[in-house]
């Protein structure tokens, strides 16, 4: 699946003009938010599940040592029996996966070879597709199981979305939406329009929409790409945060000249009772943010808790060409992403990053080609005052003015009630994931000017390049004084 940046940018640039910090502030578009089935309970029946397990024993998937069910996560995977941990506990045959080969072998499979159709859409169109063939899919009882929406933020009422107003997640979740429909847009004018035969009724923005997120809350993460593909049965696995091992849970066995048809294999992660669930963790990288958008949850990990720093160089800088040079000299460039995350350091490359975008006046010469191959080293330590002052303005007023875009401050009384609310089993889920993110971003924000703030207090402390630069010629001594001549 495309990588999308869509964070609110922080452009910093060289005083003046003064940096700002653009948080997304459109209008929502009046996208109606109904998945195609709304009408149809979220509750899978218990007849679809049978229907869907009686398939699944008749295309060789499982094994018996797992089956799905009714789980508080909507519908999950329970052991069968006692399991130790690196169990195999679903094996699905290559025949059952959604991917680009049962595009390529699917009635739509014409349609999409032509072009650069994304894989991700091309599978699109195939749940699409088969869904509005019902009963003739020969998917139809996975197609029957799978939920109408989640809680991923994708799906949120326009009511539901205000909760997270002034958040990252906000914006990336638009950025996603826009994104979507962009590739609805296209996909509908050359594909959908054009080949009324395979889609006789009418396809929607919000079916497509649906695809996407089923796709993104499904497909393990590793499959992108070419080789994304939605595994039944296996995609039935729920997340535990207690699960937390790094490696994959998952091999795909028997591929190959002399293998027999390809099949994917879970396995269980941890011991399991026969009667319990099979959880794994779906990836411990992920920010919060990033676990609401697409599977529709968080966890109360600090670590998952995370503020993207976005950080450009200005075209309008009148360095900007030296700095430019510099930053890609040091692997970085004219727009850098900065995760930061609670309760852990700022990114090492972070500050020398600010420093090299606050660089100005009697400082430029640090800029001149004949520093080039050091400049970095100068930058990763405090350069001047000035210089020092300016990142600390410049970060403190965007966290300033992204604090203030939140429903709430954090010192706030109702803040700590939003937080004691998170608690609270009741509380309606895709609440609690607004309430979590929103407070958690805002504490990263919190953080992050606490480091400034105090930068700011020991700005008379620092040692600065011209100090270390007379130190380095022998001409300071070790308590700062001037030797102007050795006796
Ligand atoms: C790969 S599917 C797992 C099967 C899914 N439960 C179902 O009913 O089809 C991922 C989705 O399951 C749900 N889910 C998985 N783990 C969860 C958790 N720990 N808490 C809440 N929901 C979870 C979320 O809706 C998520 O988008």
């Amino acid at each position: 699946m495309a990588t999308l940046h869509h964070h609110p940018v922080l452009s910093v640039r060289h005083r003046p003009p003064p940096p700002c910090i653009c948080l997304l502030r459109r209008p929502l578009k009046p996208h109606q938010l109904v998945p195609r089935a709304a009408a149809i309970s979220t509750t899978v029946a218990e007849s679809a599940l049978q229907h869907f397990r009686r398939w699944l024993s008749s295309q060789g998937a499982g094994e018996g040592k797992a089956y799905p069910a009714a789980v508080p996560e909507g519908l999950g995977l329970v052991a069968a029996r006692d399991l130790p941990r690196g169990e195999v506990v679903a094996e699905v045959p290559k025949k059952l996966w959604m991917d680009a080969d049962a595009v390529a072998a699917s009635d739509i499979g014409r349609a999409c070879a032509s072009g650069d159709l994304r894989p991700w859409v091309a599978v699109a169109l195939l749940l699409l597709r088969e869904a509005a063939r019902g009963a003739d899919s020969p998917w139809a009882p996975y197609l029957a199981i799978l939920p109408r929406q989640t809680d991923s933020t994708i799906f949120w009422s326009e009511e539901e979305l205000l909760e997270i107003q002034g958040t990252q997640l906000l914006s990336t979740t638009m950025g996603v939406k826009d994104y979507v429909q962009s590739e609805f847009d296209s996909v509908e004018a050359e594909i959908i329009n054009a080949n009324k035969d395979l889609f006789p009724d009418t396809v929607t923005y919000d079916d497509f929409l649906w695809a996407f997120g089923v796709l993104r809350s499904r497909v393990f993460p590793e499959l992108r790409g070419d080789k994304l593909a939605l595994i039944p049965f296996a995609d039935l696995v729920n997340h535990s945060p207690n699960v937390t091992s790094d490696g994959s849970c998952w091999e795909i066995k028997g591929k190959g000249l002399f293998g027999r048809e390809a099949m994917f294999s879970l396995r269980t992660p941890v011991d399991v009772k026969s009667g319990e669930q099979i959880y794994i963790q779906y990836d411990l990288d992920k920010s919060n943010a990033e676990l609401a958008l697409d599977y529709g949850f968080i966890e109360s990990n600090p670590y998952r808790d995370s503020y993207t720093i976005t950080l450009e160089i200005s075209e309008s800088d009148p360095f900007y060409g030296d700095k430019l040079d510099i930053a890609e000299l040091n692997g970085l460039g004219e727009t850098a992403y900065f995760d930061v995350v609670l309760n852990e350091p700022l990114p090492p490359q972070m500050i020398p990053y600010l420093r090299l975008l606050c660089i100005g006046g009697t400082d430029a010469f640090i800029l001149e080609a004949l520093f080039r191959n050091s400049v970095w080293g100068h930058l990763e330590l405090p350069l001047s005052p000035d210089n020092e002052e300016s990142i600390c303005q410049v970060i403190r007023d965007a966290c300033k003015s992204a604090l203030a875009a939140y429903h709430t401050t954090i010192e706030e009384l109702h803040e700590i009630q939003d937080e004691e609310l998170v608690k609270r089993e009741k509380l309606p889920s895709r609440l609690k994931v607004a309430i979590g993110v929103r407070v958690g971003e805002k504490k990263v924000l919190q953080q992050i000017d606490d480091i400034f703030k105090q930068r700011e207090e020991e700005l008379d402390g620092l040692e600065y390049y011209q100090e270390r630069r007379l130190k380095d010629l022998g001409l300071v001594s070790d308590n700062s004084e001037i030797i102007f001549w050795e006796s």
